[in-house]
Formats: structure tokens, C-alpha cells, sequence
């Protein structure tokens, strides 16, 4: 446990940073070149403890894989040249991690154990388990094969036509990565569309893949190729500077070479809703992603509502989201966000509870939350309960609170965001 404690600023958020990788792609980039035959090199490739584990999965199997100051060398020999790992292999607190490895898991023809922390080991697992079993992938673990650890026999897929059960691009991901070893074509249906990383990429790296609509559809007939991947800043990262420079008073901040995939652009969305000015200048495209500079000036807030399709659009910003709603001017409501519960740690749960110890007015509600505006928040202690996002969210409202906050453990940064608290500092020049 590593506490920390932070005192208010007083004076407004002003400069210009660039936030690390998107951890979503920088985790496909990993997969796909590991798949893939020849040489991938990942550019602005975001080191964190969850895509170590990513990392590291794929070097159990043989993969050769270089890290450098700036960038990621994959030595890709195609799905043939993996090799059965020793040891089990450990997905740590990385759910995108253990849901995608499954996937590729399912495929390959060899057996495989593999856990947790003791986060992840909470997390449901048979929303992939069950698409990826009828296919024709074996799995064993506790509660019929849910939860991790698990035990993985792979080989002999057949594709599926599946409609997901659940707003989640992860188990879209398992299902068209298991999709890459089965026999015939694999569709997943999505009502609700969620972040499609995996798609763009699976296209950029020669799959034979087809996104109509809500239906993808993939096959094994053509095999991966190595592709360059230069990682565009993460948008989930960059959500706390953007919340820090939306209730500061008098702030102004420009985040450089952020990406702007519009399956992960809600949260500019919902703050330009609620009244921040924003403004994006020198678009560009990088192996099918957009990116951009965000330009973020704070304006009077006031509440909205956040729900329906947006929701995956936003999914990981909900925490800091709340925050901002706490400095809005009336009610903002949150809903159809239940899989939020899911997530490293309760978050409707945890955002309530943290915020109102803070002085907030949230009301929790089994999809989402009421929060009401306009509240002082005061300091004191808070907990994190391991979780990143909460993490940095309670680091963001210490900016405004009106005494020290103090947050129980800052490690789980780490996770996501190693170089977070220097770049706070620089924005907050202190
Ligand atoms: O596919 C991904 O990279 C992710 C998908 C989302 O999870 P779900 O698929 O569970 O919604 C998101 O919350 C997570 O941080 C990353
Ligand atoms: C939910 C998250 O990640 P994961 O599901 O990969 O643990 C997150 O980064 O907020």
C-alpha cells in the first residue's frame, strides 16, 4: 500500500502534455503481431502493468518480443510457432488481458493454465468461456469454468454466428480473435456498438474480416502479416487532465496526439454537453485510428444525462465523469452503465461512496447513479479499493477539494498510467 496525500491547488491548469499509449490498442498490438508472420514495431506503446502481462503471456509461448525506450519490437512467427507454456501464465489485474488471451487461447492446440490477482479472479470469465466453449474450445475452472483460474485445452474451433449478451468489447474481441483458428466464418452480432480497435487492427494486419453494421465477420483463410502500429494517446488517460482542466476554475489545457476513435470519444461529448469549451486541431489518421489535439477551456457546468449507446463510449470514464458532475449546476444522471459493477472494483459502488465521503451527492442506482450539483468537496481520507481509475479520480477532485485528500494506496497507477503524478505536476505546476 503506497498512501498519498494531496492538497488543493490555487491556481489554474495551463500548458500542454501528451498522454501515453491507448492501452487497448497497445494490448491488440501485442496479440496481433504475436500472431502475425515477420517483424511489428509498436510505436508510443504504453508500458503499464497491465500490458506487461500481455507481454509476458506471449514470451511464455516463444515469442520474441524486444522493449525499448521507444518502442516494442514483435517477432511474429505465426499462431504455428507458439509453443505450450511451462508454467501457468498470470493475467494479472488485467481483465482486456485474460479476455483476449482466451480467445487466442481457445485456438491453439496445446494446454494452458492460467490466474489472476485477486481482483481479476472476481471477474466474470464465462462470458467468454461460453462462446469460445461452443466453438470447441475446453475450459475448466471454479463455478463451471466463470471464474480464474482456468484450464484451457485449445484447437479444432469452429466459427460461430453469436450475438453478444453483453455491451462488451472484450468478449467481441475473444470471439473474433478465436474466430482467427476456426474452421468457417465466425460473425458476432453487437446491438450496442463498443470500442472496435480489434477490428480496425484484425484489417490492418491482413485478416480476411468484414464489419457490416452491427455484424463482424472473420475467417481463418488469410493468415496475419506484421504491421507497424504507432499507438495514439489513450483517451481514458487523457479523460482526468480534460475532467482537472473542466472544474478548475480558469484552466486551459491542450492534450497533443490524443485518439479520437469515435467509439471512444463520449466523454468529449458529454462535457461539451455540459458546457466545456473544447476544440480539436491537427486531425490525422494512424493505421486506421484518428488522433488529435484536444484543447480543453473550463466553462460553467451543468448536469445532463448519459445513457443508451453512449455508454460504451465512455464505459471507463465513468468514475471521473462523476466527478465532474459533482461541480455541474443540477442533476446528472447515469444509466444503463451495469457493467460498471464489473469492473476492477465495483464502481458505481466505489464512486458513490468515495465522492460522498468527500461531500458529494450521488445516489447509486443499480445501472448507474444520480449525482447532484453543485457540491463543495471537503478532503479527508478515501479509499481506492485497487483501482486505477478510482486512483487517479480521487487524485483529479483533490485539485478542487477544500483541505487535503488523502488517498490510501496510488499503486494500482501503475496499472494503466505509470507516469501520471509527473504529469499532474507539470499541469498543476507544483
Ligand atoms: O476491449 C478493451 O480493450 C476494453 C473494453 C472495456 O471492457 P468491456 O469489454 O468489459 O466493456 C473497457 O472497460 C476496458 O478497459 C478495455
Ligand atoms: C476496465 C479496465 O480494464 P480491464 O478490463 O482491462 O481490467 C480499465 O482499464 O478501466
Amino acid at each position: 500500500m503506497s498512501e498519498m496525500a494531496l492538497t488543493p491547488i490555487s491556481s489554474p491548469i495551463t500548458g500542454e502534455m501528451q498522454v501515453p499509449g491507448d492501452k487497448s490498442i497497445s494490448h491488440r498490438s501485442i496479440i496481433l503481431g504475436a500472431l502475425a508472420n515477420g517483424t511489428t514495431t509498436i510505436t508510443q506503446f504504453l508500458t503499464s502493468e497491465d500490458t506487461r502481462r500481455t507481454i509476458e503471456a506471449f514470451r511464455q509461448m516463444g515469442t520474441l518480443i524486444e522493449e525499448n525506450e521507444t518502442s516494442l519490437i514483435i517477432h511474429g512467427k505465426g499462431t504455428s510457432s507458439l509453443l505450450e507454456p511451462e508454467e501457468p501464465i498470470y493475467f494479472g489485474n488485467s481483465g482486456t488481458t485474460a479476455r483476449l488471451m482466451l480467445g487466442v487461447l481457445a485456438g491453439l492446440p496445446f494446454f494452458t493454465s492460467a490466474y489472476g490477482d485477486p481482483h481479476l479472479t472476481r471477474r466474470p470469465m464465462d462470458r467468454v468461456v461460453k462462446p469460445l466453449s461452443t466453438m470447441g474450445g475446453h475450459f475448466d475452472g471454479r463455478n463451471n469454468g466463470n471464474y480464474l483460474p482456468l484450464a484451457i485445452r485449445g484447437g479444432n474451433l469452429q466459427g460461430i454466428h453469436y450475438r453478444l449478451p453483453v455491451k462488451s468489447a472484450q468478449v467481441k474481441s475473444a470471439v473474433l480473435l478465436g474466430g482467427l483458428f476456426a474452421t468457417g466464418t465466425t460473425e458476432v452480432i453487437e446491438e450496442t456498438p463498443s470500442r472496435n480497435h480489434t477490428e480496425n487492427m484484425l484489417r490492418a494486419f491482413g485478416a480476411d474480416i468484414t464489419a457490416n453494421g452491427h455484424s463482424i465477420q472473420v475467417s481463418s483463410d488469410k493468415s496475419l502479416t506484421a504491421a507497424d502500429v504507432a499507438v495514439p494517446g489513450d483517451i481514458s488517460s487523457a479523460a482526468f487532465f480534460m475532467v482537472a482542466a473542466a472544474i478548475v476554475p480558469g484552466s486551459e489545457l491542450t492534450l497533443r496526439r490524443v485518439g479520437l476513435n469515435h467509439s471512444r470519444t463520449g466523454i468529449m461529448d458529454v462535457l461539451s454537453s455540459m458546457g466545456t469549451e473544447i476544440h480539436i486541431t491537427n486531425k490525422q489518421t494512424t493505421g486506421g485510428e484518428p488522433l488529435g489535439d484536444i484543447t480543453i477551456r473550463q466553462r460553467p457546468l451543468n448536469g445532463t444525462v448519459i445513457e443508451g449507446d453512449m455508454i460504451p463510449r465512455l464505459i471507463d470514464e465513468i468514475p471521473v465523469l462523476a466527478l465532474a458532475a459533482t461541480q455541474a449546476d443540477g442533476e446528472t444522471k447515469i444509466r444503463d452503465a451495469e457493467e460498471l459493477r464489473l469492473k476492477e472494483t465495483d464502481r458505481i459502488k466505489a464512486t458513490a461512496d468515495e465522492l460522498n465521503r468527500i461531500g458529494a451527492s450521488i445516489r447509486p442506482t443499480d445501472d448507474g447513479m444520480v449525482i447532484n450539483g453543485t457540491s463543495v468537496l471537503t478532503g479527508g481520507r478515501t479509499i481506492t479499493y485497487n483501482d486505477h481509475r478510482m486512483a487517479m479520480m480521487l487524485a483529479i477532485a483533490s485539485l478542487i477539494a477544500e483541505e487535503t485528500l488523502v488517498i490510501d494506496d496510488i499503486s494500482p497507477i501503475a496499472i494503466s498510467y505509470p507516469d501520471f503524478f509527473q504529469h499532474l505536476r507539470r499541469i498543476t505546476h507544483s
